[in-house]
């Protein structure tokens, strides 16, 4: 069932190791195929130097197992509160990424310094708040991907790809696996900027509004200039 999707959530999850966005188990990517909804998902636990795309696990969005010989990552429910709560995601990915998590563990935004962030995030990417400890005991990865739609607000998910969990770590979507991944790279890499550049000058401002507008709505959005033809 769903073989070609299997492949492609394995690859998407072995690419975030060939980043070295993962070690061990530490990470997970799913995606979505809308027309079943139906969602591939990493298995739980498995190692990624020996997952295989056949260990893929497929999931239904209240979370029922319909294929698989392993149970889904810990985190599905998290990813089945985003596909649930925005139509235009197709793939979602949650690392243990170093200076990603650095953030989370502070429980800062990462703050927009330069147009290399301006290029893929319009402004700070967010951090959420704490859990409540009813959270925390009860449905916990469900309530995580609640306080991640509540940070993300009425804002197009597509436009705010990432975020960081205070105390955990960040997530990442996009409108596949290999889109969400990608966003999970820059996102870590726009994050070990942030933290030198707070180091090298602890003053350091935000990059000025003008020049966020100027990079990022070339590359996003209805007049992006960036991939359109003559
Ligand atoms: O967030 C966590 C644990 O804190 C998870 O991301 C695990 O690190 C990976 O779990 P599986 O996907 O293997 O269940």
């Amino acid at each position: 069932m769903l073989e070609e999707l299997k492949v492609k959530v394995y690859e998407a999850n072995m690419e975030l190791q060939r980043k070295g966005l993962v070690i061990y188990t530490w990470g997970n990517v799913s995606e979505i195929d809308r027309e079943t909804g139906l969602v591939i998902i990493k298995p739980s636990g498995v190692d990624y130097d020996t997952m295989k795309a056949e260990d893929m696990v497929v999931v239904d969005l209240d979370g029922n197992v319909v294929e698989g010989r392993y149970k889904p990552s810990t985190d599905t429910p998290t990813h089945l509160v985003m596909y649930n709560r925005y139509p235009n995601i197709g793939g979602v990915v949650h690392t243990h990424s170093e200076w990603a998590t650095t953030f989370a563990q502070a429980g800062m935004d990462i703050p927009a310094f330069g147009t290399t962030h301006a290029d893929y995030f319009y402004g700070d990417i967010p951090c959420t708040r704490d859990l409540t400890d009813d959270e925390i005991s009860g449905e916990y990865e469900k309530e995580t991907g609640n306080v991640i739609v509540e940070t993300i607000g009425d804002k197009n998910p597509l436009e705010v790809p990432a975020i960081v969990v205070k105390n955990h770590g960040p997530f990442a979507w996009g409108q596949d696996a290999d889109s969400a991944v990608y966003n999970a790279v820059v996102l870590d890499k726009v994050a070990e900027m942030a933290y030198k550049t707070m180091t090298l000058n602890p003053e350091v401002m935000r990059v000025k509004q003008h020049l966020l507008d100027k990079h990022y709505l070339r590359k996003h959005g209805a007049n992006a200039y960036y991939g359109q033809k003559l």
